[in-house]
């Protein structure tokens, strides 16, 4: 794996992969060269069929404090086509993340504060701190929550997203929780205990059997049922019954004994 200077990207041999964001004096807040090193990153994680799942989390007392300041302060020195190359890179990195063929986990402590929100949208699966606080603070300092919208929307629906978006109002883990942000939340002491437990909770699934249901579920996410995914339903269902994964499971339940994929005890 490559060397990152604001990542640090680990990968154990469980196949499970852990993404640190690690600008902790900066609270971790993106800048050009982050988000550049996000993009490799998730590219690279997207290209190792080995890995279970992601694991995201922000080094330090915070999550992130989304989009560097003094980096988007810089940018009134660009031209419109330099900031539109900016933007796009952030709208590449939030696609990617939404889209990486494995699963995601998001662990979210202290503040997740405007593009924070969205990497945590974008995961499959967020868990955090009661006690972290969110903010979709963009409109407080002149910005918009642009590229991050249609995953917020998408993740706690676009009344609470308008609230949230216009108000800049910060929110607790536990309001994260029932806005459905976060699938759970736990006193910050607990975190760890809970991400171990997240994590060993994972390896019990069959890795190719999560990531057609992530695929699958992105699918039905985006819209009516229709013909096209009416049929990939059944060619994917049809297919992964099939598969070896598929079929070591049946077998593995039915022998009431763990399954190839599973750590023996
Ligand atoms: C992606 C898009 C938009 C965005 O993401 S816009 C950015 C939104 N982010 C924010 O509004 C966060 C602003 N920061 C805060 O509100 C607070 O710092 C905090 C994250 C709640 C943490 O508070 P705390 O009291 O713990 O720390 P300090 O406020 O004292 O901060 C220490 C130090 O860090 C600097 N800093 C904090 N956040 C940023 C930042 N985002 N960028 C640059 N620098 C940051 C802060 O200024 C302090 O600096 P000192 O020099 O030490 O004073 C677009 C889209 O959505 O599409």
């Amino acid at each position: 794996m490559t060397d990152f200077s604001t990542l640090q990207l680990h990968t154990d041999p469980r196949g499970v992969a852990t993404l640190w964001l690690n600008r902790p004096d900066k609270h971790n807040a993106f800048n050009a060269e982050m988000i550049e090193e996000l993009i490799q990153a998730l590219r690279q994680v997207a290209a190792d069929d080995s890995l279970r799942f992601l694991v995201l989390r922000g080094q330090g007392r915070h999550f992130c404090a989304g989009a560097d300041l003094a980096w988007m302060q810089a940018s009134a020195q660009l031209d419109y086509a330099s900031n539109l190359r900016d933007a796009h890179q952030l709208g590449e990195l939030m696609s990617l993340l939404y889209h990486l063929p494995c699963p995601t986990l998001a662990v979210v402590q202290g503040a997740a504060f405007g593009g924070a929100v969205g990497l945590t949208a974008c995961c499959d699966i967020a868990i955090g701190a009661s006690e972290a606080s969110f903010s979709l603070s963009e409109v407080r300092i002149g910005l918009v929550p642009a590229v991050i919208s249609p995953y917020v929307v998408q993740a706690i629906g676009e009344r609470a997203t308008r609230r949230y978006a216009l108000s800049a109002e910060r929110f607790s883990g536990e309001r994260a929780r029932e806005l459905g942000l976060l699938a759970e939340c736990y006193p910050a002491a607990e975190l760890e205990g809970e991400v171990e437990q997240w994590i060993a909770n994972l390896l019990l699934n069959s890795p190719q059997a999560m990531r057609e249901s992530k695929a699958l579920l992105h699918g039905v996410g985006s819209g009516v049922l229709s013909d096209a995914l009416r049929q990939r339903t059944e060619s994917v269902i049809a297919g992964i019954r099939v598969s070896e994964e598929g079929q070591e499971g049946l077998a593995a339940f039915l022998q009431k004994r763990p399954s190839a994929w599973q750590a023996q005890p």
